[in-house]
């Protein structure tokens, strides 16, 4: 608003008429009564100047300007009282421009209403208006009343107020959006006691649960929708919380909802309601439903595809033994190729998928069917009861392959091999089984086709299984996919004080892959050292990430004979901690005897080095191989790690023990660590720590784990021991 210099303040525009006086000073303070006053008169003049303050005073607390306009001078007056007990600031315009400053959507009104009024048809100008002020659209409530009229009734003067009502229109508008959005809102949405009680609700709830809200009223939420304990702790604890639950629509119907719920405190001090919003999620649960399932289902045949075969296999191998084993089929069809080629890719298609339909009559129920890939087929069988019933369906499934079969209007006829793994005999994990499987069926390929094979230890040798695997890990090991465990070490109480790095490879083709079976292929072929490389780094970035938790906590990586031998081991162990930037102290080198067998000498060398470079030295297995004490002289080991195979019965045989007690004197006395691999009971344990082993690893107090859980159990260890 315009602001212009103080003038006197006209005290007749605002005082009432009984108690306006022409002695009121130019800023409307007190002057004491003239000579000869009467006491009356000064009275009258003293309660005429303190209205006029507590006046200004209430004009100033309440926002709000005055006007007056004198119709024969078409002069408008607006008085404000900016600062407390201070004159007002003045704005002095004629009707026009104030006029010219309401924004055209307002105008008509604007004019209508005072027009009316200046004409005696209506009592008072009552308007709020959009209007233009120091560039700032803001919105006015004008208010006001003739004081003097003609004698036609035409107003000749108004008195009336102005305030800047924009706080309140924007609060209004916001609120009445906000009511708009909970009443239109196609997610139901009910505001609630603490208690869960139901004070308002939106249609689309009552929509839902066919009820109006007066039925609703005082009734709690919970009878509509289950609320999960987690959710109320959550709201406790933060303010607000989210879960999916089930709303019921009905006795028999119900509704999957994603229901939000946030706590308010309410303006007056009273106790803060609930805000809940449920949002049906029967699309999303639908859709979440159809990508599991095409996730987990061959497109073409909808047989269950390689991922669901492996996680069913995974879940039925611990039950497998040797009086009751699981076996597996690996089904390739011969000369598929032909078909494909000489019919096209649909006609292939189609064959595929009445394959599908005749292997699957031929099985039972019991049994699992999928689609490996390609023209490859895999069955879990349900029950073996013996070998010969196995040779028997295998052979009727082989009959059934060869049926002709009519494509595209084609009589085709195929065949297939089969190769046959049985669990546990041929395979403990389904890494080991698929791959030994796949291996029979290529053992099948080779001598025939149309045949079945079961799988033998001599097809391990066998060169195309060995190459496919061989390849496979190369691009493992290229591609940084190979993962690390960690096995945690702890002290006899349970305390977390490192942990050893282990590889663990799963391929899409054979899913887990034993390390017993994949390290050997690495050390003949040299893989081994990009394998060793990524582990270093591995536990270089775990070593740094177990510094931040503010613990002590080394981490541990194997090196095998070829690592030894490699020129660049040194370099790429420092470079490593250089990265991370960690100590060398952090990381614990194991090496088994068979890293040194060749020559102690060069090994010698190179593990004073890495000593001198801090890193800490462990001898693994220890007590399996020569065990020669000549290498606890003359090698700076730091750690003894004791192998399983002798605490196997040290509970039970004294000698063990008093062998092992021998061990641990020798150790002491040389200034080693010592370590007791693959602990698995209470018995043992009390033995070793009487003993006085050091350290522990094992499945008793913890199995090899993610790094992230391993993190996570250093973060909150406390010193404890399993139940
Ligand atoms: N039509 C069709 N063909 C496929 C599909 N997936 C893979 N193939 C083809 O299936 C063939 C499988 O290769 P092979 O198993 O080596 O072919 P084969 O002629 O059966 O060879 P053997 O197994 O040695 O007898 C390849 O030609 C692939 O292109 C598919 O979804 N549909």
């Amino acid at each position: 608003m315009t602001t212009l210099p103080s003038a006197p303040l006209d005290q007749d525009a605002i005082i009432p008429e009984h108690l306006a006086n022409p002695l009121t000073t130019e800023h409307g303070a007190d002057r004491p009564p003239g000579e000869g006053g009467s006491q009356h008169l000064y009275e009258a003049l003293r309660l005429a100047s303190e209205a006029q303050h507590q006046l200004e005073l209430a004009l100033w607390a309440s926002g709000e300007s005055i006007w007056e306009w004198e119709a024969a001078s078409d002069t408008v007056t607006i008085r404000t009282f900016i600062v407390a007990n201070h004159p007002p600031d003045i704005v002095v315009l004629n009707s026009q421009d104030c006029f010219a400053r309401v924004e055209a959507d307002d105008l008509e009104q604007a004019r209508l209403a005072w027009n009316m009024h200046v004409l005696g048809n209506a009592d008072a100008v009552d308007i709020s208006v959009r209007a233009s002020m120091e560039g700032n659209i803001r919105w006015l409530r004008i208010r006001g009343q003739a004081v003097s009229r003609s004698d036609e009734g035409r107003a000749l003067r108004m008195v009336g107020t102005v305030k800047d009502i924009t706080r309140y229109r924007e609060a209004e508008e916001s609120l009445r959006l906000m009511a708009s959005a909970f009443a239109s809102s196609r997610d139901a949405m009910l505001v609630l006691t603490e208690q869960w009680q139901i004070i308002e609700t939106n249609s689309a709830f009552t929509d839902l649960i066919k009820l109006k809200l007066h039925q609703l009223a005082g009734e709690s939420l919970s009878r509509f929708v289950d609320l999960p304990d987690n959710m109320l702790r959550r709201l406790q604890r933060l303010g607000h919380a989210q879960a999916e639950s089930l709303l019921q629509l009905t006795h028999e119907q119900q509704l999957p909802v994603e229901i939000s719920i946030s706590s308010f405190a309410s303006s007056n001090g009273s106790a803060p309601y609930l805000i809940a919003t449920l949002r049906d999620i029967r699309e999303r649960k639908q859709a979440v439903k159809a990508l599991e399932r095409m996730a987990r289902q061959d497109a073409l045949t909808q047989l269950p595809n390689r991922n669901a075969f492996q996680e069913e296999l995974e879940q039925r191998l611990p039950h497998a033994s040797e009086y009751n084993p699981l076996a597996v089929l690996f089904i390739d069809l011969d000369g598929f190729k032909r078909i494909n080629d000489s019919l096209g890719h649909e006609a292939g298609d189609e064959l595929l998928q009445i394959v599908a339909g005749r292997l699957l009559t031929m099985l039972s129920p019991a049994d699992t069917l999928a689609r490996w890939g390609g023209d490859e087929f895999v069955a879990m069988l349900g029950d073996t009861a013996s070998m010969r019933q196995l040779e028997e369906l295998t052979a009727r499934l082989l009959e059934a392959m060869r049926m002709p079969i009519s494509v595209r209007g084609h009589q085709v006829s195929v065949s297939a091999s089969i190769g046959i793994a049985l669990a546990p005999q041929d395979g403990y994990d389904s890494g080991t089984l698929m791959r030994h499987a796949d291996s029979a069926m290529y053992a099948a390929k080779q001598s025939g086709r149309d045949r079945v094979d079961r799988y033998r230890p001599e097809l391990d040798s066998d060169a195309l299984s060995r190459i496919k695997l061989t390849s496979l890990l190369r691009q493992a090991a290229e591609r940084s996919q190979l993962t690390f465990v960690a096995q945690p070490k702890v002290k006899a109480d349970g305390r977390v004080v490192g942990c050893e790095l282990l590889v663990r490879w799963t391929t899409k083709e054979f899913g887990a892959v034993s390390p017993v079976s994949f390290i050997p292929i690495a050390e003949e072929t040299g893989i081994i050292l990009t394998i060793g490389h990524q582990a270093i780094r591995e536990a270089a970035l775990l070593a740094r990430q177990l510094q931040q938790t503010g613990q002590q906590i080394s981490v541990a990586i194997n090196l095998s004979p070829l690592q030894i031998r490699d020129p660049q081991l040194e370099q790429v162990l420092l470079s490593a901690c250089r990265e991370a930037d960690i100590s060398p102290m952090c990381i614990q080198i194991e090496l088994t005897e068979s890293a040194f067998l060749d020559s102690k000498q060069v090994t010698g060398l190179l593990l004073h080095t890495l000593k001198a470079h801090g890193f800490v030295l462990a001898l693994d297995d220890f007590g399996t191989g020569y065990s020669s004490l000549s290498y606890l002289r003359d090698l700076p080991f730091d750690v003894i790690k004791i192998d399983r195979a002798f605490l196997h019965d040290i509970d039970r045989d004294e000698r063990s023990a008093k062998l092992l007690a021998g061990i641990v004197d020798l150790c002491r006395a040389l200034d080693m660590e010592t370590v007791a691999e693959g602990l698995e009971s209470r018995s043992q344990l009390a033995v070793l720590s009487q003993l006085g082993i050091g350290e522990y690893q094992g499945f008793y107090f913890h199995k090899p784990m993610a790094q992230s859980d391993f993190i996570a159990l250093v973060k909150d260890a406390s010193p404890q021991h399993p139940a």
